[in-house]
């Protein structure tokens, strides 16, 4: 679904590179977790994904596509494939729960029969029904992620990112946000997860892939956090 072929990304002439010769094949369905220090390149990576920066070296594919081989109208096609949940939620505030999701299908066009079976349809999946009509503001931390991550999967995309997505929450809301993140992927999405959040990665134990200054030190398929909590 994802395949990095001996990716590099350097952002600066001269500077180091923030991926080093990075080579990973993520399956359709596969939930990965990504971690790594501050500044290991688990962001970059992502952005790559999604074509917001375009590696130095080596090539991406996504869903067989050939990212470097892409031309530049069929970005936005591209990126309606991929859900992507960050760790600031990013609502709009004076947007309305059901608001807040439905404008994800307005941008691309859906017709309003479609938006109002499948927001409710979705806001039951991440566990907010009842909450339609309330502002960002009203909600706390864990519920403004369920709305980020119900206009992420609206769309129905087969891949969905998250970068830190607990990042903001407190451990008993993050075990939460993780175990929805997992449903999702039980449902057929292919997940990667940027994460700071090692009960989350020792609580779910799926593959890990660890970056270090760049380069991929560890992969492992039902891996813990830190590899020397390994037993
Ligand atoms: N737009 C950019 N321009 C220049 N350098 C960048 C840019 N984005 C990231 N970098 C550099 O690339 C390296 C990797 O950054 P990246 O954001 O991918 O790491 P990260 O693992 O996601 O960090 P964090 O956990 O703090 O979010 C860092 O040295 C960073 O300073």
């Amino acid at each position: 679904m994802i395949r990095f072929d001996d990716v590099t990304k350097v952002y600066a002439r001269g500077a180091r590179p923030a991926l080093d010769r990075v080579s990973v094949d993520i399956e359709r369905g596969e939930f990965v977790f990504i971690v790594g220090a501050s500044g290991s390149g688990k962001s970059t990576f992502l952005h790559l994904i999604l074509r917001e920066e375009r590696p130095t070296g080596g090539r991406v594919y996504v869903a067989g596509r050939d990212l470097s081989r892409l031309s530049s109208w069929k970005v936005p096609q591209l990126r309606r494939g991929i859900g992507v949940v960050f760790q600031d939620f990013r609502l709009l505030p004076n947007k309305t729960v059901f608001d807040n999701v439905a404008f994800a299908l307005q941008v691309i066009g859906e017709q309003r029969h479609t938006i109002r079976l499948r927001v409710p349809e979705v806001l039951e999946l991440v566990g907010l029904d009842g909450k339609e009509k309330r502002l960002p503001e009203e909600l706390s931390g864990g519920e403004q992620q369920r709305v980020a991550i119900a206009r992420a999967m609206v769309n129905r995309p087969p891949i969905l990112l998250a970068d830190e997505p607990t990042g903001n929450l407190d451990p008993t809301t993050s075990l939460g946000i993780t175990r929805l993140l997992d449903r999702i992927h039980r449902n057929g999405t292919t997940v990667v997860m940027a994460t700071h959040d090692d009960e989350m990665v020792d609580e779910l134990r799926k593959r890990v892939i660890e970056l270090k200054t760049g380069e991929v030190v560890r992969d492992e398929s039902r891996g813990a956090y830190g590899s020397e909590r390994i037993a």
